[in-house]
């Protein structure tokens, strides 16, 4: 068991065998970075890698897509078998790509084919809403009502889903599911093999948004047998704002036609005939759509190079221990204040970041940015903090919750507008 003393947290970074990766991050004096489930941090090896792709463009101009390090005409590709390891796919099965709701798009254009009675999607009242634009848009473009086609599972506690509600839905009127791995504000996770499963009992497809999962911990989305997968690399794989994102494709649809086709989905061995009937790639390449973001990818590389040293399960091992150690100081030391946990305590259904949820929440994380804290804030009442297993101490997540004790011991958050900021 824990104990809240600062000497334990000390203690605890002296036996961590991974602390050791922070020196390879950018990581500012004095600033506690806590939303890394947002937006990674700048490692060191991102940079090299950025820098070395800038320097090829400078040097090699159009000659990078042959000549480069690793030539660009294959790059998303050759990132994509280095995902895979941390996926649980074959090589072919990932291709980095685009953005998340890009990806989704894509998906939905492969999956989404109504037919009969089986014309409904199941998607989650608490999905990421971008996810229920793509795909009320994607109704519309069909021709179909939202209201008839759309349904959303409902939450009981408006923190988290109910696995058997999700499962009690589906029937033979469902053409798909579509969920995040893990809940965006409370951190659930869902069991995506169960839920495929089920779901592949009544003939259903199954998409899933693997946004604040991937880089996380281990995926099986092979064994799992997940149909298609999206997921960005800016926040657990520090892939940098707006960095390229990624497709997972079942390698038994690798024949399907996408409804989003471009010249960077062709067979790639002859993507330069210029023939007018489009050939499509038999993997996941073939789902792409225009040429790559070099740049925005890059930094990629350097990251994933990081997780190859430093080893998925390890991360996942560290990042439970930190969210356990967080949860049991939020107990001990916040509960007095009304705080509560909006995060399930069993690691099967927990994500990598806690959900602190109090009433006077938007003030209460003002305060806490002006201690030189990184959270954020969703609404309504939720003060996320993402330890990161990569570059956060144990030190640190005993020093955020030190810090929100004098915040409302002292009532510090008073000083503040009840107002959120534009970007939270
Ligand atoms: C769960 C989830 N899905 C989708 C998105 C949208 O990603 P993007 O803006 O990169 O398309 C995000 C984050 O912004 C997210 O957290
Ligand atoms: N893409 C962004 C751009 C700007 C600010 C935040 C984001 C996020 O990614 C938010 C994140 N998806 C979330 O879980 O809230």
């Amino acid at each position: 068991m824990f104990d809240a003393t600062k000497e334990y947290a000390l203690k605890l970074d002296l036996e961590d065998e991974s602390k050791k990766f922070r020196d390879r991050f950018y990581i500012q004096n004095d600033l506690i970075y806590m939303d890394g489930n947002s937006l990674g941090m700048m490692s060191i090896d991102a940079e090299t890698c950025v820098n070395r792709v800038l320097n090829e463009w400078k040097t090699l101009a159009i000659n990078g897509w042959s000549d480069a390090k690793i030539p660009w005409f294959y790059y998303a590709e050759e990132l994509a078998k280095k995902m895979s390891k941390f996926m649980g796919t074959s090589e072919n099965e990932i291709i980095i790509h685009s953005s998340a709701t890009i990806n989704l798009h894509i998906g939905l254009s492969i999956f989404y084919k109504p037919e009969g009675i089986r014309s409904k999607i199941i998607m989650d009242e608490l999905n990421f809403p971008s996810d229920i634009y793509a795909v009320k848009s994607h109704i519309k473009s069909l021709g179909y009502e939202v209201e008839e086609v759309l349904e959303l599972i409902k939450s009981n506690d408006g923190k988290t889903i109910n696995e058997d509600d999700i499962i009690n839905s589906f029937t033979n009127e469902i053409a798909l599911v579509i969920l995040p791995s893990v809940l965006y504000r409370s951190g659930q996770l869902l069991n995506i093999e169960r839920i495929t499963k089920e779901a592949h009992k009544k003939g259903i497809y199954v998409l899933f948004d693997l946004c604040h999962s991937a880089g996380a911990f281990r995926h099986e989305l092979s064994k799992w047998d997940v149909d298609f997968a999206f997921w960005c690399g800016y926040k657990y794989f520090n892939n940098g704002p707006g960095g390229v994102a990624s497709i997972y494709i079942n390698k038994k649809h690798f024949d399907r036609e996408t409804g989003l086709a471009g010249w960077f989905g062709y067979k790639k061995e002859s993507q330069f005939d210029m023939k007018l009937d489009f050939v499509k790639s038999k993997n996941a390449g073939g789902f792409q759509i225009s040429t790559p973001h070099l740049l925005s990818m890059a930094p990629l590389e350097g990251s994933l190079n990081i997780f190859e040293e430093a080893g998925i399960d390890n991360l996942r091992s560290k990042s439970l221990k930190l969210t356990d150690y967080l949860i049991f100081l939020i107990e001990k030391k916040l509960s007095k204040f009304d705080f509560t946990i909006g995060t399930p305590k069993e690691h099967s259904r927990r994500g990598g970041h806690v959900a602190l949820e109090h009433d006077d929440a938007i003030r209460i994380n003002e305060a806490i940015k002006n201690n030189n804290i990184i959270p954020d804030f969703r609404f309504p009442n939720t003060i996320r903090l993402a330890p990161i297993a990569l570059y956060t101490s144990f030190f640190e997540v005993w020093k955020v919750v030190d810090i929100i004790e004098k915040i409302m011991m002292n009532e510090e958050y008073k000083k503040f507008d009840d107002k959120r900021s534009t970007i939270a």
